[in-house]
């Protein structure tokens, strides 16, 4: 039997209690303190999808879920590690353990579908350098997006949502906005695939469910000095109401892999806040979770390293 390999499952991270949110969001920033005021609003953000993230429990499903499929399916063993961006057990802690427990390989996936350097290379980036210290290896998935099984999830997810809750006379005015986690503009300038990857997956997912109008959007963008990729899903839900007065929004926040605030808040929320007040209906499908073909798709890129 081949020596065990550490699976090391990168994600987000999020606050386990009320105490950790001004230390997260100060990580998130870079370390920079948010002002009072940003720190309020992030903890009625919390507050107002019942005081904390269902991030941190999905995380862990989503990893075990993982672990054990690859386990079946390959011929190697594998370890689960946990390591997250923003708070503990941050990456390198797991790099550590990893070393520690003794295991020399690793291989990497981010819970996170499409490959830019200001998320899944900044991830793989802080492992390798930690892998590095202890003389380990590391093998990571850049992406997963177009996956057939990641695919087939949303092609499934938008079925169900029109066949379920959309008039069949009014599929032609129905918009789906597909969605990803905004970017500072400026990784334009490094030819960064994250944009055309979006882009990407709406193609994939349209040619397999060819029903309503599918628009890109992005969301969540943080408040920074310089601009971030647009539009941003609010705006462009107006824009579009204004322009074809389409009377269904089916949200598709599929940057995203499970519901978290910027899902729960900055789609549930604030984009139904738009569609109430245009008078038109808002929709948005259940997160791909530890959906087994969502499980399976990351699986399918970590058997390929
Ligand atoms: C509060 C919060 C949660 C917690 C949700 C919860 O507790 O449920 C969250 C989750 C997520 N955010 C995600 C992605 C990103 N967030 C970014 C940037 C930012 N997020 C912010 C806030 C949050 N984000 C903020 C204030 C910034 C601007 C930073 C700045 O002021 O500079 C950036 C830009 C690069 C960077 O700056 O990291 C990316 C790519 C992903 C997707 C997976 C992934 O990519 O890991 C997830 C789950
Ligand atoms: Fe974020």
């Amino acid at each position: 039997m081949a020596e065990k390999k550490a699976l090391l499952v990168m994600a987000y991270g999020t606050p386990y209690k009320e105490s950790d949110i001004e230390p997260y969001y100060t990580h998130i920033r870079h370390g920079r303190k948010p002002s009072e005021e940003a720190l309020q609003d992030l903890k009625d953000r919390y507050e107002a999808i019942g005081g904390i993230s269902p991030l941190a429990d999905t995380t862990e499903r989503q990893a075990k879920a993982l672990v054990d499929a690859l386990n079946e399916q390959s011929d190697d063993e594998f370890e689960l590690f946990i390591g997250l961006k923003h708070i503990h057990p941050f990456i390198e802690d797991s790099v550590k353990a990893i070393s520690e427990a003794g295991i020399k390989e690793i291989y990497s996936v981010v819970l996170a579908p499409h490959y830019s350097n200001f998320s899944v290379g900044s991830y793989n980036k802080r492992a390798e350098e930690e892998a590095e210290k202890y003389g380990l290896t590391v093998k990571s998935v850049e992406s997963f997006y177009e996956q057939k099984p990641f695919i087939d999830f949303w092609v499934d997810a938008l079925e169900t949502t029109f066949d379920q809750e959309i008039p069949a006379d009014e599929a032609d005015k129905t918009a789906i906005v597909v969605s990803a986690h905004s970017l500072p503009e400026k990784i334009k300038e490094h030819n960064d695939p994250y944009p055309d990857q979006l882009v990407e997956t709406k193609d994939l997912i349209k040619a397999r469910f060819d029903k309503g109008h599918y628009f890109v959007g992005w969301q969540s963008e943080g408040n920074t000095p310089d601009p971030w990729l647009g539009p941003d899903v609010q705006d462009l839900t107006r824009e579009l109401y204004n322009e074809h007065g389409f009377k269904h929004f089916v949200y598709i926040p599929l940057g995203f892999v499970c519901e978290h605030l910027e899902v729960l808040y900055d789609n549930d929320y604030e984009c139904k806040v738009v569609t109430d007040e245009i008078g038109a209906v808002y929709h948005r499908p259940a997160m791909p979770n530890t959906d087994s073909r969502f499980i399976q798709a990351m699986v399918n890129e970590l058997i390929k390293l």
